[in-house]
């Protein structure tokens, strides 16, 4: 057990690539946690442990023990925070947890959109801030206009920033004694009932669950028999250790301490981020406020390629469910696609790591559907129904409203590039909130639907900036808009895997360029095929794909059977890629391609 005046808790925000990995590594280093000389060495050792049982280090989230210059040894525990607001609900319970934050920013580039998203995370929970300038070993670094430039854009002290090196190693002794004699030390009763917070949990195959705590109150001991206040499951602690960054085993945690456990817990589904830990028998009278699950917002379909990988595909799905409690998967069939999930995200990012994951490391290849969010049907008779999927949407004569999903955009961008972000968001039915100047970047915020920064905003904003915008979003709420279900007919049968739900405004302008695009998709047949959208009943757009003029086989004159034989195989191989609609065939890469926007 720690004096609570011994102990500072804090993390690190940064936009990605900042340094803020390399600056742990370096505080680390730098109070021998891990000896220099065995600093790489250590480090392998538990990647070895890792690979031969299966255990995930976060090694992110660790105890520094630290001699300040003053003569006494601190506890310092850095918690690591999920960089990107997909996982938002998740960085405002890690910075809960600590009294305040190191803000990375890189001299040589300034306040970015996730610097923006991650210091205000901090500022909610009542921070204090230690402004740390990195790379300062490069020749760009310009720490004197980044400093007005956080003050210009933050709106927080910079003066006393620390200016560091993390690369080389330069500052971070400064780094240190600003924790100790910056940041405040927690508050908490020993002799209270416990109270800790989940703070996060991860699963791992040799020891089950893990779940990282932070003790507000009491004290927590190993065997004792605890219970999770959201989920009223009670457990009995296993082991209780400390990272540093390996597990070290520890007979008691204290208020305003930082640790792990192990409980004999089945999946990561049963701990609850936020959640409030306490004794069974002796609980505390009140959970810690603002508890509450974190909802998927954006929903796709996962289809294999290859139909006889479906059990495949659902393995994958459930071994990634262990760890991640907010990725939802349910059956789904399409007419289109055969045999897939539907599946639930926390926002965009989360999509891109869980489908990237699921092809990598288990080797599947799968048709992605076009992510859509979550709408609300609001029906004459009053009652609300989440729309997951375009295809499920019921007969509009129920339906009295629909709404959609908003969202609080924030780019930023060198000022060259800012006529062309400025009409991408017009474009994509944005609504402009700020915009604001600080040196040679300009600043935009805008509101806008969900729906249309889903599918390929990043990629284009990309472009239009050529990497240089930096974006950020988070959720506002949902708003009542003129949104309809656009159906996609070929040769007169609706095609359920192209249906989206779009705004009545650029209904037609959509319409028309998927017909276009299915028209150049779609190879011809022995027949003509109209290609149309349609709102309800009624077509609003229609291109025709004219019929194949002869045979293939008829080039080949004569009766070499042989080359006629080779070619109907050949043909025959081309169809296994195509899935049959009517009397149609559409490829699969059709479904995808088909919905990109060209603006
Ligand atoms: N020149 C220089 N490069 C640095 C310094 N600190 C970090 N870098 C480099 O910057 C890059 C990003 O550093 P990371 O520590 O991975 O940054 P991060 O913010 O943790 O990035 P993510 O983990 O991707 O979010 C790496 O290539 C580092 O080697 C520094 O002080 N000087």
């Amino acid at each position: 057990m720690t004096d609570l005046d011994r102990i500072r808790n804090f993390s690190i925000v940064a936009h990605i690539d900042h340094g803020k990995s390399t600056l742990a590594d370096r505080l680390i280093q730098l109070t021998g946690t891990v000896a220099e000389r065995d600093m790489k060495a250590q480090l392998l050792d538990a990647m070895d442990i890792e690979r031969e049982r299966g255990i995930t280090i976060k090694a992110n989230s660790v105890r520094i023990e630290y001699p300040a210059k003053d003569g006494k040894t601190y506890i310092l525990n850095l918690i690591d925070t999920p960089g990107h607001v997909d996982f938002a609900y998740e960085v405002s319970r890690s910075m809960q947890a600590v009294e305040g934050s190191l803000l990375v920013v890189d001299a040589s580039q300034g306040v970015e959109a996730q610097t923006l998203a991650n210091v205000y995370q901090a500022i909610d929970a009542d921070h204090e801030i230690v402004p740390v300038l990195n790379k300062i070993d490069l020749p760009a670094a310009e720490p004197e206009r980044v400093k007005e430039n956080i003050e210009d854009v933050i709106g927080i002290d910079a003066s006393d920033a620390v200016e560091i090196s993390a690369k080389t190693g330069l500052g971070i002794p400064d780094v240190l004694e600003a924790i100790v004699h910056r940041l405040p030390a927690p508050k908490g009763d020993r002799d209270a009932p416990l109270k800790a917070m989940l703070v996060d949990s991860w699963y791992d195959s040799y020891l089950g669950v893990v779940v990282l705590i932070r003790v507000m109150d009491g004290v927590v001991k190993k065997g004792d028999q605890i219970k999770m206040m959201k989920t009223g499951a009670t457990y009995k602690l296993d082991r209780l250790s400390v990272l540093k960054p390996q597990m070290v085993d520890i007979a008691e945690l204290g208020p305003g301490e930082i640790g792990v456990f192990t409980a004999s817990i089945k999946q990561v589904r049963d701990t609850k981020v936020g959640d409030t830990i306490t004794h069974d028998k002796k609980p505390c009278a009140q959970a810690l406020p603002g508890f509450k699950p974190s909802i998927p917002v954006v929903f796709c379909g996962l289809f294999p390629v290859d139909a006889a990988d479906f059990e495949a595909l659902r393995d994958a799905i459930e071994k990634l469910q262990l760890n991640d409690a907010s990725f939802s998967a349910e059956m789904e069939t399409s007419a289109a696609l055969g045999f897939g999930f539907r599946c639930g995200f926390l926002g965009l990012l989360h999509l891109e790591v869980i489908r990237d994951r699921l092809e990598r490391e288990y080797d599947l290849d799968l048709i992605t559907t076009a992510p859509s969010v979550v709408f609300k049907l609001h029906m004459k008779d009053g009652e609300v129904i989440d729309l997951h999927n375009p295809a499920d949407m019921p007969d509009l004569t129920y339906v009295d409203h629909i709404e959609e999903p908003r969202i609080k955009a924030t780019i930023m961008v060198p000022d060259e590039y800012l006529g062309d972000v400025l009409k991408l968001c017009q474009d994509r039915r944005g609504i402009q909130m700020d915009l604001t100047y600080a040196g040679q970047r300009a600043m935009a915020v805008y509101d806008l639907p969900l729906s249309e920064v889903v599918f390929d905003f990043y990629d284009r904003l990309k472009s239009v900036t050529k990497g240089y915008a930096s974006f950020d979003y988070s959720l506002i709420g949902y708003r009542e808009d003129f949104l309809v279900k656009m159906s996609i007919l070929v040769n007169d049968e609706p095609v359920d895997a192209l249906s989206i739900m779009v705004h009545r405004d650029r209904a037609e302008a959509r319409g028309r360029a998927m017909c276009e695009k299915l028209k150049d998709l779609i190879p011809r047949h022995m027949f003509k095929i109209p290609i149309q959208a349609a709102i309800g009943a009624r077509v609003i757009a229609r291109e025709t794909l004219s019929a194949m003029r002869k045979d293939v086989t008829a080039k080949c004159y004569g009766g070499d059977a042989t080359r006629k034989k080779k070619l109907l195989e050949k043909q025959k191989a081309g169809k296994k890629k195509m899935r049959q609609f009517g009397k149609v065939e559409i490829p699969q890469s059709a479904f995808i391609a088909a919905l990109k926007m060209d603006d």
